[in-house]
C-alpha cells in the first residue's frame, strides 16, 4: 500500500476540518462533536460490556442490510442530505430512466431514448446530522466477502443510524421520508431486477409498457391477461385444492416478436415487476439457482430467458455448464420455489427443449409468438400513422408476405422512415412476394 505523503495529508485534514466548522450547517454543532469525539475517546478505556450496555441503554440503533428495499432508499437520503456531501468515500450506481432522489446527475440520453442518470451513494464514513430536531450518526459502511464457489469477491453494505432513545418516534419518519424522495417517485414504473451473488439487485425502472402497444394474434393479449388475473383471484381455490400455487408459462418463437416486451407490459399491468435470470449465467450452479429462487423479490414475475442456450436436451451444451438439468428441474418446483411465483420462459428453439421442462406444472401454457403476419403489420401501421385509412393501411399490409419479418425489424424499418409517409408507400407499393425481407432490409432511409 502507497505511504501518504505526510504533508499532503495534514493539508488535506486540516482543510477539512477548516471546511467544516465554516461551511458546514452544524457548524454550531461543532461544540458538541468534539464533546461526542472526547467522550468516544474516554470511551474506549470503559469495558465492552459497560460501553454496551450504555449505548443499549441510552441510544437506539437502525442496522440496514443492503440486500434490504430499504437500502437503496436510505442510502440515497443521506446522500441528498446537505451533510451527505461530507460523506468523502463515494460510489456510483447508474439507472435508466430513473430519477431517484441523491446526487442525480445525468449525463444524457443512451442510443435507446433511456436518460442515463448515475447516483453518488456513500459507502463509508459517518455524519452527525440533525433531523426533525434530533441528532442522528449515520454510518454507511461496507465489507468484503468472499462468494461461495467462486473465485470472485462481493461486498455487503450496510447503513446504521445511532440516535437517543428519545428519538424514536423519527425512525418511521426518516423511512417515510427516505421512500418518498427514492422509491415513492417510482409509481407505475417496472422494476428490472437480474441476479447479484445470492440474491437480486435492482438493475432498472422503466416505464411500463402499455399491452396496447403490442401487437400479437387477435386474442392472445386477452387470453394470456385473463389467464394470470384468474391465477392471482384463484389462490385460495388452489390452497383447497392441494395444487401448487405457480403458473408457468412458455414463449416461444423467432427472435424480435416481443417474447420479452410481452413479460414488461404484462408486469406493468398487473402492477408487478420482473426478475430476469439467463441460465448461460456464468457461475449459475444448483444451489445459486435454488436460492435466487428463494429470494425472489415481491410481487416479481420471473423471466427465464433462452431456456435452450444451456441444455440440448438435458446434456449441458458446453463444458463451462455448472447447472445441472436435475438442478434445474428441482429448483422450479422444490420446496425452495416459491409460492405464488409467475415463470415465464422464452426460447428461439422450443425443439431442443427437454420434454419435462416444459410439462404442464412448470410451463402451463405455450405461446407461440411468429414472425409478423399482415394483420399485425397493419396494426403496427396504424400506430404509426393514426390519420391513414383503413384501406390504405390494409392495401400496404397485405404486400408483405406474412410469416418472413420479425415484428422487431418491421418497427425499425418504419422508425427509420417514419418522416417519409410517402417513401413508405412508393417502397411498399413496389414490394413483391419474397423479395421482401431483402428489399426491406437493404432500402436506404430516407
Ligand atoms: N408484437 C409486437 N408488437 C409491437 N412491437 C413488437 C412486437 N414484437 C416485437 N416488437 C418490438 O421489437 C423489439 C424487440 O422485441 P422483444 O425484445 O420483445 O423480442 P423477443 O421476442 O423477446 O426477442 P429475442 O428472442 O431476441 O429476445 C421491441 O422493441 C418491440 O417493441
Amino acid at each position: 500500500m502507497p505511504i501518504p505523503d505526510p504533508l499532503s495529508l495534514w493539508h488535506d485534514l486540516e482543510a477539512t476540518v477548516r471546511h467544516t466548522l465554516t461551511h458546514n450547517e452544524l457548524a454550531q454543532g461543532g461544540l458538541l462533536i468534539a464533546a461526542l469525539s472526547a467522550l468516544a475517546v474516554q470511551a474506549r478505556t470503559l469495558p465492552a460490556t459497560a460501553l454496551n450496555h450504555l449505548k443499549g441503554r441510552f441510544t437506539i440503533t437502525l442496522d440496514v442490510q443492503g440486500d434490504d428495499a430499504a437500502f437503496p432508499w436510505l442510502a440515497a437520503w443521506l446522500a441528498a442530505q446537505p451533510v451527505g456531501r461530507h460523506l468523502r468515500h463515494l460510489g456510483v450506481v447508474t439507472r435508466f430512466n430513473e430519477q431517484m432522489g441523491g446526487q442525480n446527475l445525468t449525463l444524457g440520453v443512451d442510443r435507446d431514448g433511456d436518460d442515463v442518470n448515475v447516483r453518488l451513494v456513500p459507502l463509508s464514513g459517518q455524519v452527525l446530522l440533525r433531523y426533525r430536531g434530533h441528532w442522528v450518526l449515520a454510518r454507511p459502511a461496507r465489507t468484503q466477502r468472499q462468494i461461495a464457489g467462486s473465485s470472485a469477491a462481493g461486498f455487503n453494505h450496510s447503513l446504521t443510524f445511532r440516535m437517543l432513545a428519545s428519538a424514536r418516534p423519527i425512525i418511521g419518519e426518516l423511512l417515510r421520508d427516505a421512500y418518498d424522495s427514492t422509491a415513492g417517485r417510482s409509481d407505475g414504473r417496472v422494476e428490472i431486477h437480474v441476479p447479484e451473488y445470492q440474491g437480486w439487485t435492482l438493475a432498472e425502472r422503466r416505464p411500463a409498457r402499455p399491452l396496447s402497444s403490442l401487437i400479437y394474434a387477435e386474442t392472445l393479449l386477452d387470453t394470456l391477461s385473463g389467464d394470470l388475473n384468474a391465477f392471482f383471484r384463484d389462490r385460495d381455490w388452489y390452497a383447497q385444492m392441494g395444487i401448487p400455487y405457480r403458473r408457468g408459462y412458455l414463449l416461444h418463437g423467432p427472435p424480435g416478436n416481443g417474447k420479452s416486451s410481452l413479460v414488461a407490459a404484462l408486469a406493468g399491468q398487473f402492477g408487478l415487476n420482473v426478475c430476469v435470470l439467463n441460465l448461460a449465467t456464468p457461475d449459475l450452479t444448483d444451489d445459486r439457482l435454488t436460492g435466487l429462487l428463494s429470494t425472489l423479490p415481491r410481487r416479481a414475475l420471473l423471466l427465464l430467458e433462452d431456456i435452450d442456450a444451456v441444455f440440448l436436451g438435458r446434456e449441458p451444451r458446453a463444458p463451462t455448464v455448472k447447472l445441472s438439468f436435475n438442478g434445474l428441474l428441482n429448483a422450479l418446483d422444490g420446496v425452495a420455489a416459491g409460492e405464488g411465483r409467475v415463470t415465464f420462459m422464452t426460447t428461439n428453439d422450443p425443439g431442443g427443449l427437454d420434454a419435462a421442462l416444459i410439462r404442464p406444472g412448470r410451463a402451463d401454457r405455450h405461446v407461440h409468438l411468429g414472425n409478423a403476419t399482415p394483420e399485425q403489420i397493419a396494426g403496427m401501421l396504424r400506430r404509426f400513422w393514426p390519420d391513414w385509412t383503413e384501406a390504405q393501411v390494409r392495401d400496404l399490409a397485405q404486400r408483405v408476405p406474412g410469416g418472413l419479418l420479425s415484428m422487431a425489424r418491421v418497427q425499425e424499418y418504419l422508425l427509420e422512415r417514419r418522416a417519409d409517409e410517402a417513401g413508405v408507400t412508393h417502397d411498399w407499393a413496389t414490394l413483391t412476394g419474397t423479395g421482401c425481407p431483402t428489399r426491406l432490409r437493404l432500402l436506404p432511409a430516407g
